[in-house]
């Protein structure tokens, strides 16, 4: 058994951040009674187009979003970093911080894990964290390909998470949200509202700097 307990980071592009990240957030530190939870928003995606909001606007939205929230916090890891943001880069230097013995559990939801043997030396990941994937209504678990396969082999129950500082991958079932942040995009660009899908203060923001009105919109803080 390991002594100190774990620390999750969820890593995204959060254009913008929204109330299905911040609830599975809170749901997940109290299911796993995480030390602490950070939000890692990523400065250049390594799979998609650059977002048109700039890394610095989506990482000041998040720390909105979870002010005066205990237990969560923004890591900003990933802005320092020229290039494309691979989370390997980032889990690398966040186990040299934590030091070997700390579990580190890597959270994402079920579409990002169905599209994990996208990533770069995804198969190295597992040897620095545990995964925690998060069923999406939208998104159903790998089946019948080589996620799915390696799922089978590195599926772990909800002890292995603290017991073991990397190496398994635990899933589970949260409150579902159907929301997403390109949903969000597309109502307040369509002039709709986007009133309780983010947080006050993430409205508040997105409208006094008219973000998502346009569809590249190129902001500054
Ligand atoms: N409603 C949700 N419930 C649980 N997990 C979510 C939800 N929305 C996003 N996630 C997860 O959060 C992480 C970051 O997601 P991201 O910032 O891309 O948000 P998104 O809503 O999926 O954005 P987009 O619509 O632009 O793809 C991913 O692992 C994603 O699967
Ligand atoms: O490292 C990679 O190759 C890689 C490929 C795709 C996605 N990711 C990370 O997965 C997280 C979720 O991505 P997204 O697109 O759902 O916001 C985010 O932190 C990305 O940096 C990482």
């Amino acid at each position: 058994m390991t002594s100190a307990g774990p620390v999750a980071v969820f890593g995204g592009t959060f254009n913008p951040v929204h109330l299905g990240h911040l609830r599975s957030a809170v749901e997940l530190v109290e299911r796993l009674d995480l030390e602490e939870l950070r939000f890692m928003p990523c400065a250049l995606p390594p799979h998609r187009e650059a977002p048109g909001v700039d890394a610095a606007t989506r990482a000041r939205l998040v720390e909105l979003a979870i002010a005066g929230a205990p237990r969560l916090t923004c890591d900003r890891r990933e802005l320092a970093r020229d290039g494309p943001s691979y989370t390997i880069d980032s889990l690398l230097s966040l186990r040299a911080e934590l030091g070997a013995h700390r579990p580190l559990l890597l959270v994402m939801g079920s579409d990002a894990l169905a599209g994990l043997a996208g990533w770069h030396r995804w198969e190295e990941l597992l040897a620095h964290c545990h995964i925690v994937a998060l069923a999406r209504p939208a998104a159903a678990l790998p089946a019948g390909d080589v996620v799915a396969a390696w799922l089978e082999r590195h599926r772990v129950g909800v002890a292995a998470l603290r017991e073991k500082p990397a190496g398994g991958v635990h899933l589970l079932q949260l409150r579902p949200l159907p929301i997403s942040a390109t949903e969000i995009r597309g109502l307040v660009q369509s002039g709709r509202s986007a009133r309780y899908l983010v947080p006050d203060p993430v409205l508040a923001y997105l409208e006094r700097h008219a973000l998502y009105r346009q569809e590249a919109n190129d902001c500054q803080q």
